[in-house]
């Protein structure tokens, strides 16, 4: 059943998912991307989404952080409808204002780092604090260092990104986007477009990451052996729908679904 009629949001007891993806259908012109998706994920889960080219990924990440819209379905975010308010005890779709604040809730970082070229690092990651979350000079500039540090750029504070290697303007991404303080963190093959020598340290800084937050954690990604050291859970995505998905030794050693096992025998080395 398609849910924009009637509303069930979920109880927001800590148990329940911080994020629901209901009956989600998304299409760009003819093309359907994301099919009827239904998707749970748990507060603090770490979950790795894998799947072929064109396969919706990237979408789920972008509707999330609403820089997408959806056609149909529900998305609730720690309780909360994404895309619609409530009015009358009927979700209509959401205005500006609603989607500004539910976009808190989240942190992403891109594929092409984005990083804002004209700023230096430290003020990169200050700017949002300030102009959004309303936080004076010294107490964003004393987060901003504190993320620094955590994937350690600090003695790069006062560079601009174009003097800083792709892994580096990753790290200061991230720090960036972590100094909103946001409960989810949304990855969208965040080294895919490094040189193979810097994947290493950006994935060491979203390792670590995940061991020392509380951080609800969505990663798209091709590296594979980082997804089973990292994930809960692995899910294969194909044409828009989640094809099979669990933890990652169970997804990478013994998938059950034939589509699995066809695109990771493609793109997993076989083991000695
Ligand atoms: N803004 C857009 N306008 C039209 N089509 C789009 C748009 N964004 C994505 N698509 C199409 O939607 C489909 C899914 O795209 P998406 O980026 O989610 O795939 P993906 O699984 O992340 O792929 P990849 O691994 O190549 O990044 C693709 O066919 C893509 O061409």
């Amino acid at each position: 059943m398609n849910d924009t009629d009637t509303i069930h949001p979920p109880a927001t007891d800590p148990a329940s998912p911080i994020i629901t993806m209901d009956q989600v259908v998304k299409r760009f012109g003819e093309a359907t991307v994301l099919d009827h998706l239904d998707f749970q994920v748990a507060k603090g889960e770490k979950v790795t989404i894998i799947g072929p080219s064109g396969s919706g990924k990237s979408t789920v990440l972008r509707i999330l952080m609403t820089l997408e819209t959806i056609n149909e379905g529900m998305i609730y975010v720690g309780g909360q409808p994404l895309w619609h308010e409530i009015q009358n005890g009927q979700p209509v779709p959401a205005g500006e204002a609603h989607l500004r604040a539910m976009r808190k809730q989240m942190g992403m970082v891109f594929q092409q780092f984005n990083l804002f070229p004209h700023m230096t690092v430290l003020r990169n990651i200050t700017e949002s604090p300030i102009h959004v979350l309303g936080l004076s000079k010294d107490k964003a500039t004393r987060r901003a260092r504190k993320y620094l540090e955590l994937v350690g750029m600090t003695e790069h504070a006062e560079k601009f990104p174009s003097q800083l290697s792709g892994g580096q303007q990753q790290r200061v991404a991230i720090a960036r986007a972590l100094a909103m303080h946001p409960s989810i963190m949304l990855f969208d093959e965040p080294t895919s477009a490094l040189d193979p020598e810097l994947v290493g340290e950006v994935l060491t800084v979203i390792k670590r990451l995940s061991e020392e937050h509380d951080l609800t954690m969505l990663l798209v990604t091709h590296e594979m052996e980082f997804a089973r050291q990292f994930s809960d859970r692995v899910c294969f995505f194909d044409k828009g729908v989640i094809v099979e998905q669990g933890p990652p030794e169970e997804i990478f050693t013994e998938p059950k679904v034939e589509r699995t096992r066809e695109f990771l025998k493609n793109v997993v080395p076989a083991q000695p």
